[in-house]
């Protein structure tokens, strides 16, 4: 039994806290003397630094004693924030501060950063700092066994702290529950996701199961090698969205996984894909000959391949082998895929030029696409075709408001173009044949219970902290765009839900923040608003204003309608924003025009992170080239068998090309089929080809998804970095801190937990719990008169607890996250028999009648 080693190990740890914050004497002396001596932050620009109040001056400003230099100037009162005591600043939780304020909960991270301590709380939400400056021993067999069986409580701030709870949660509700990964571009965000899922994996095993964490973080390398590429934020960014779910049977065991991988947006032109690189630079010997690598034009310029940063490719692709073979796909299964890749290597040398006509496009080296053709297993003549050839004209259609026209200038496509879109749809089909061949490794056909979702985004980018002056592309908007739904449903979860909970339970916070929270300047709704709003269908208008908000749609549907007008360009799709958004509408606080013609900002995550954009192509952008759809069209006749055996078996198991599933598990495919249901029915099917609107339906799938965890189902990892990625990371990036830790809304969410009741519980399931120990001597059938909520106020009144601490809802008990160890205090009490007659006899009555019999057996 693995109870009494996890009890003792529990027990230790909280030993272990309670010595940490039992306070001698001279501690407590020395906090007096501190609270005080009038220490303070004084915030400014570049982060905070501590002074000590010297006096006043004139009305509201101060003078202060700046510590470090020992000068005095005077600031302004509003930025001066209540310093906490030392022995506060690495507190494992914001919520724990006395003084809860922005500059004392940055203090803290920064400090528990500087300490190699790269998590913290903010009330329900786990945060981790990074990526961390040094190597860590925190996510070890030994640290994960720490946290095994352990309550949220019980937990120090971690990783494995937000995926042990998970489980827990999942396995007392046998209902699925998710974590959300949250964060900007490499803030860390698809690590901690490995961690996770690594902890689970080696934590909750099944017993003899395939399911090893090895076998798990081989599958989630091979993804990620195939689904990342080099950003100036991130070396590995992620180019999809993922959501990885493992399947856990009725004893909590981990018998399937899968991963369903979203909005790919493999573009090799436009970003240097990994796969391509480490396959490129790493390929050597017989493979090379075979994949005709060896007689390619290497000095030529390729747009697909970068030449930096080879020298680890070969080990990196050593790796890659090694790590498919371990999955358990075949040879032929690799080839097949080595041989789609290096095709898309040799197309980008064959390049493309204006025939002799000056009329068609085809290929510039002739000999580079024979040898693309021959990989493809097609003739040359046919792979032209595929790219070069103008699309057949649509067949008529039954006209329909909603569906997306070709527009007329599609058919005249430059050459490029169709190159890009021909190579984009070559990489999406690998893509999918690789999370197909991961997923038949990872998932089984066994019973499961319940799940955990794992969601992973690209995260929120923003060129000009990564050093760059020109305004981000469309992949940004909608990486940004993503971020912000998530950011929502944190904002939902956090501080909407616990307030309607409250007021629905009749209680009142005295926190005095009612007006603030309310403010929609506070909300990501109006930013989501302004990206997504569908058009209204049906318009009720009491005046021209409402006529004008009910027909605002937002930018991703003025997009999608421009990429369907003719004579629409990037300009008027911008002058169409600017006027339903910009100056003089209510929303002119989120947009701006900025100086520089086809560039605007967005002030993205409430201000936070204002992001330029440029606009230029983002109406071409916009929309599916159709060239794309015909790499399908062309590997569906290759003739060669590797791939069309390879590809013909992932079709089956995968479906549509904007998602891969597993094969085995049926609430995984239950929740695939949910997901890609929205992304084929309704408006999302009209707008299949509609790039950016595709990308507002997949996160209403996600939202939805997200939803059917129910309240407190989902928790959040929110990833923030500490520096820019080309700073030194010796001490943090306070600003940069700062403007992430404001975009998250932590300080709010910490405040409404402190100040608020988040553990809750049914009145009756309150009492309930102490059923068993309650005493049943002197047992009387009879009812009690008192009602079940004066019978709890009665216990609580009994434990001797703060009565600040805990409120009696109409049907809930609520209690402070300071009075955790009421629990113990009940139990207490019970046992000492201390509580009222009438308290024992309602529960007594609680018990059934088996229990009361076994009840009976010890007294
Ligand atoms: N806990 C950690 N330990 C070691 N390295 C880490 C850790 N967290 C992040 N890193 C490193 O930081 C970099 C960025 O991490 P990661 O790719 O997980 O970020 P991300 O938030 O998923 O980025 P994106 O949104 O661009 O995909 C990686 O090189 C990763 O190895």
């Amino acid at each position: 039994m693995q109870f009494v080693p996890i009890a003792a190990k529990q027990l230790a740890y909280k030993i272990f806290v309670l010595c940490k914050l039992a306070k001698s004497e001279e501690q407590l002396a020395f906090e007096k003397q501190w609270l005080q001596g009038g220490h303070l932050w004084l915030a400014h620009r570049g982060g905070f630094t501590a002074v000590v109040r010297e006096g006043d001056a004139e009305a509201g400003r101060i003078k202060v004693r700046v510590i470090q230099t020992g000068e005095i100037i005077t600031v302004d009162e509003d930025d001066l924030e209540k310093a906490n005591p030392p022995q506060l600043e690495r507190a494992e939780d914001i919520a724990s501060l006395r003084c809860l304020n922005e500059c004392g909960a940055l203090n803290l991270l920064r400090s528990r950063y500087s300490a190699g301590l790269y998590h913290a709380r903010a009330g329900h939400a786990m945060l981790v700092l990074g990526p961390p400056k040094r190597t860590t021993p925190v996510y070890t067999e030994k640290v994960a066994a720490m946290f095994r069986g352990c309550r949220m409580d019980d937990m120090p701030p971690h990783v494995f702290a937000a995926a042990q709870s998970a489980h827990k949660c999942m396995l007392a509700s046998r209902r699925d529950r998710a974590i959300v990964f949250l964060g900007r571009s490499g803030s860390g965000k698809t690590t901690a996701m490995r961690h996770c899922v690594w902890y689970l994996a080696s934590v909750y095993a099944a017993q003899g199961s395939k399911l090893t964490p090895e076998r798990l973080g081989a599958a989630l390398d091979v993804l990620h090698i195939f689904g990342s590429s080099r950003t100036n934020s991130n070396t590995y960014a992620s180019r999809f969205v993922s959501l990885t779910s493992l399947d856990f049977d009725g004893g909590g065991a981990l018998v399937s996984a899968s991963v369903q991988t979203l909005l790919p947006d493999f573009r090799p032109e436009q970003a240097h894909l990994r796969a391509l690189h480490i396959l490129f630079h790493g390929c050597d010997g017989r493979l090379r000959r075979e994949l005709l690598l060896d007689q390619a034009p290497i000095n030529a310029p390729n747009p697909y391949i970068s030449c930096s940063e080879k020298a680890d490719a070969p080990t990196e692709f050593i790796a890659l082998k090694e790590a498919f073979q371990f999955l358990g796909v075949t040879e032929q299964e690799q080839m097949a895929v080595w041989k789609i890749l290096a095709a898309i290597c040799h197309l980008g040398w064959a390049g493309v030029v204006k025939g002799n006509t000056g009329l068609k496009y085809q290929f510039a080296s002739t000999g580079c696409a024979t040898r693309a053709s021959r990989l493809l297993g097609v003739g040359v003549e046919e792979l032209s075709r595929a790219v070069f050839a103008p699309p057949a004209p649509p067949s008529p259609q039954p006209a329909h408001a909603l569906r997306t026209p070709s527009p007329s200038n599609e058919r005249d496509l430059p050459g490029s173009d169709s190159l890009e879109a021909f190579v984009t749809g070559l990489y999406n089909e690998t893509f999918n044949i690789v999370a197909a061949l991961i997923n038949r490794s990872i998932s089984t056909s066994c019973r499961t219970s319940a799940s955990i979702l794992l969601v992973d985004t690209p995260g929120a980018d923003n060129p000009l902290c990564a050093g760059q002056q020109s305004g981000a592309p469309l992949s940004k908007l909608l990486s940004n765009y993503l971020q912000e739904r998530l950011q929502a449903v944190f904002h939902e979860a956090m501080l909407v839900a616990p307030r309607e909970r409250y007021a629905q339970e009749g209680i009142t916070l005295d926190d005095g923040t009612e007006e603030d929270w309310l403010s929609e300047t506070v909300s990501p709704a109006p930013m989501v608003d302004l990206l997504d709003k569908s058009p209204q269908n049906s318009i009720v208008r009491s005046s021209q204003a409402d006529l004008r908000d009910c027909d605002r749609r937002g930018l991703l549907w003025l997009l999608d309608e421009e990429s369907m007008y003719p004579n629409s360009s990037d300009d008027t799709f911008l002058e169409r924003v600017m006027t339903h958004y910009g100056p003089p509408n209510h929303t002119q606080y989120l947009i701006k025009k900025a100086p520089l013609v086809r560039q605007f900002s967005l002030q993205h995550l409430q201000g936070t992170n204002p992001v330029l954009y440029d606009v230029t192509g983002w109406v071409k952008a916009s929309r599916e080239n159709p060239v794309t759809k015909k790499a399908h069209a062309l590997l569906q006749e290759s003739q060669n068998e590797e791939i069309v055996r390879v590809w013909t078996w992932s079709r089956g198991a995968c479906g549509t090309s904007t998602w891969s599933a597993a094969v085995g598990d049926a609430s995984t495919l239950r929740r695939a089929s949910s997901i890609r249901r929205t992304l084929t029915t309704g408006a999302a099917g009209m707008k299949r080809r509609s790039y950016a609107l595709q990308t507002k339906f997949v996160a209403d799938g996600i939202v939805d998804t997200l939803r059917r965890c129910g309240a407190g189902g989902v928790q959040f990892v929110c990833c923030l970095l500490t520096n820019q990625p080309r700073e030194a990371a010796d001490d943090v990036n306070v600003p940069l801190l700062r403007s992430q830790f404001r975009g998250f809304q932590l300080l709010e969410a910490a405040r409404l937990y402190k100040q608020g009741f988040p553990e809750h519980m049914p009145l009756t399931e309150f009492a309930r719990r102490y059923r068993l120990l309650a005493t049943t001597e002197g047992e009387n059938t009879e009812a009690t008169n008192l009602s079940e909520r004066q019978i709890v106020d009665d216990m609580l009144l009994t434990l001797d607890l703060d009565v600040t601490s805990y409120r009696l809802g109409l049907t809930q008990s609520q209690i402070r996250p300071g009075a955790r160890d009421w629990h113990e205090k009940a139990q207490a009490q019970i046992a000492a028999g201390t509580f009222s007659d009438s308290i024992i006899q309602y529960l007594t009555q609680m018990s059934s009648p088996q229990t009361r019999k076994v009840q009976n057996r010890h007294s």
